[in-house]
């Protein structure tokens, strides 16, 4: 479990992080999502010690990261543009990790199997690819085999093989009861990944709640129907006291009810549908309803110059 309590971190006159109040809890994938510059960032490099808090505080199974005794024990953490010696094998790069934080030996061919790399385990970083580094970086996280686990940005450049991977991995760990930390802005991704969302703008807390809530919450959702009476259909939805909408392609859109009234209703009247769908938007699209007023960097407009 990782606690913020009024975590807050300026720099100079910028807020990066404003006073931010969540629990991550084990179990699950949390998202961690949030604008260029709503304070993602920052707000990890506290989770690990890298960066002191300004006021507030945050805690790692109870504890301050800084006091924890062997803390890749405790959390394990894939930031970006993870530091690699490259002239060591991918074998003594996590050996040297192992001896310096008292991990047993045996824990490195086993991590090293684990994220896949159990082949090239003699060979040096310098020639592996993006999606190698990013397998090592990974092992390095899991060496301790912590209970939290943080990832920012882990599908950065990688293939829909690598993607695929590192969602399962995530998912898998999570089943274990481990904490499950990702930040990302693939939202299609998230959406596959994680179960619960934590979403931050201008460094403050502006959801922290179930991935589905948080899309029924911030977005219209309605079914779409299609039958070759439209007009019957609309008096009859009319009479029910639905108001439907037209669409270009002919459909109609209805508000405010479940695709199994309008079946029933369809049915009673004896109306023929072609189809009967519920619509639910995107995470994308609930992403950019509640964080457009804390989007720090906005492109303005597509055209040459913009
Ligand atoms: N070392 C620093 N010195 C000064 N300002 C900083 C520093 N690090 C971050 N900031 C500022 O703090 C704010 C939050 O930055 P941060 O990198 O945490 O955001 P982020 O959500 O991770 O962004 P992105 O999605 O673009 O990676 C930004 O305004 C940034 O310019």
């Amino acid at each position: 479990m990782i606690e913020l309590d009024r975590l807050t971190k300026r720099y100079g006159t910028t807020v990066a992080v404003d006073q931010l109040t969540c629990t991550v809890q084990p179990g699950v994938v949390t998202g961690f999502l949030g604008p260029n510059g709503a304070g993602k960032s920052t707000t990890m490099r506290m989770m690990l010690g890298l960066d002191r808090p300004t006021a507030g505080d945050v805690r790692i199974d109870g504890e301050h990261y800084d006091r924890l005794r062997d803390p890749l024990n405790h959390i394990g953490a894939l930031l970006e543009a993870k530091a690699v010696h490259p002239g060591r094998t991918a074998y003594n790069h996590l050996t040297v990790l192992a001896q310096s934080n008292g991990i047993p030996q045996k824990r490195v061919p086993e991590v090293l199997d684990l994220v896949g790399l159990g082949s090239v385990a003699k060979k040096r970083p310098k020639g592996f690819s993006l999606g190698m580094g990013q397998r090592l970086g990974i092992a390095s996280a899991l060496l301790g085999d912590p209970k939290i686990l943080m990832f920012d940005e882990p599908v950065n450049g990688l293939d829909p093989e690598g993607i695929h991977w590192i969602r399962n991995l995530m998912k898998y760990l999570a089943s274990e009861g481990k904490t499950v930390f990702v930040s990302s802005h693939l939202m299609s991704e998230m959406a596959l990944t994680a179960e619960h969302l934590i979403v931050i703008g201008r460094g403050r807390l502006l959801a922290d709640t179930s991935m589905r809530e948080f899309i029924k919450e911030n977005s219209r959702s309605y079914v779409r129907l299609r039958t070759p009476e439209p007009e019957r259909m609309r008096d009859v939805l009319a009479t029910a006291g639905l108001t439907p909408v037209a669409t270009e392609d002919g459909a109609l859109e209805v508000d405010s009810v479940e695709s199994d009234r309008l079946g029933e209703l369809a049915a009673e009247h004896g109306l023929v549908l072609h189809e009967l769908s519920p619509q639910q938007a995107s995470l994308e699209e609930a992403f950019m309803q509640l964080t457009a007023e804390a989007v720090q960097y906005h492109a303005h407009g597509t055209g040459k110059g913009a």
